[in-house]
């Protein structure tokens, strides 16, 4: 059974963002979303994470359909699917020394934690296991987010993300804010981070080439729908959708 199996789904605000749109992702895998800008990736991204509320459609996480799902129902399945935005300095708390940040989804969940991985004897501890898992100094810790580079705020949002051992992290367009060295070096951490936790990803970016690196299986979208699904090692292959050849041209 796949990990997520999402069918038909549909969400409109003044028009539709996203349509009749089915996919599954195993667990395990790097699932890649590519499509221009507007077509409608985050909308996605936030009907998964059940930011957004959906039209139609369903989306089957692990054991249970959870579209419908009210906040009590969410609880254990909110740990299980964990996000990582394209803006770092957004998704920290600047009051928060990153030390406090990072504990912070571990207090928010910790009823309903079993950590295989990181273990919790004690908050320092906790901390320094995190710190090394995104390969960031310890010293860090005592740190504001504004006293980070770009590239080191993402790996604390990683860290975090990856603190209460999800099943799934969507990394929405993980590295669009970093120079270029950065990304490579962010991608080849997500991508170590993947096989030693056992994660299952949904990467989304307008950056065909990352996407490819990234995952094992590719899905192209266009205006709000899926019009291309294959094996990333496919992506070249003669009968690829014409949209798909087309970004191809323009990278
Ligand atoms: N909260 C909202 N209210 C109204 N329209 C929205 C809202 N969020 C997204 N949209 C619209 O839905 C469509 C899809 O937007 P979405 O942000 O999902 O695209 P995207 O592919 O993630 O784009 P980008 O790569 O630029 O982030 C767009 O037409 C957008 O204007």
């Amino acid at each position: 059974m796949s990990l997520l199996t999402v069918t038909n789904l549909k969400k409109s605000y003044t028009s539709v963002a996203v349509n009749n749109l089915s996919f599954e992702l195993e667990k395990g895998e790097c699932l890649g979303l590519v499509g221009e800008s507007g077509c409608g990736k985050s909308t996605l991204a936030r009907c998964l994470l059940r930011i957004e509320t959906i039209d139609s459609g369903s989306i089957y996480f692990k054991d249970a359909a959870i579209e419908r799902h009210n906040e009590r129902q969410m609880y254990p399945y909110r740990k299980d699917i964990q996000i990582v935005f394209q803006n770092p300095s957004a998704a920290l708390n600047p009051k928060l020394k990153i030390k406090d940040s990072l504990i912070d989804p571990y207090e928010q969940y910790k009823k309903v934690l079993k950590l295989s991985h990181f273990s919790h004897t004690s908050k320092d501890a906790y901390v320094k296991q995190l710190l090394e898992a995104v390969e960031l100094p310890m010293d860090l810790a005592n740190r504001y987010p504004h006293e980070l580079s770009g590239g080191q705020k993402q790996r604390v949002t990683i860290a975090r993300a990856i603190s209460i051992e999800p099943e799934l992290i969507v990394l929405d367009e993980p590295t669009a804010s970093l120079d270029v060295i950065s990304q490579g070096a962010v991608l080849t951490l997500l991508t170590n981070l993947r096989k030693t936790l056992n994660l299952s990803y949904l990467f989304i970016s307008h950056d065909l080439a990352a996407v490819k690196q990234m995952s094992q299986r590719m899905m192209v979208m266009q205006n709000g729908e899926i019009v291309d699904q294959f094996n990333s090692d496919q992506l070249f292959d003669v009968e690829r959708h014409p949209y798909t050849k087309e970004l191809i041209s323009i990278f």
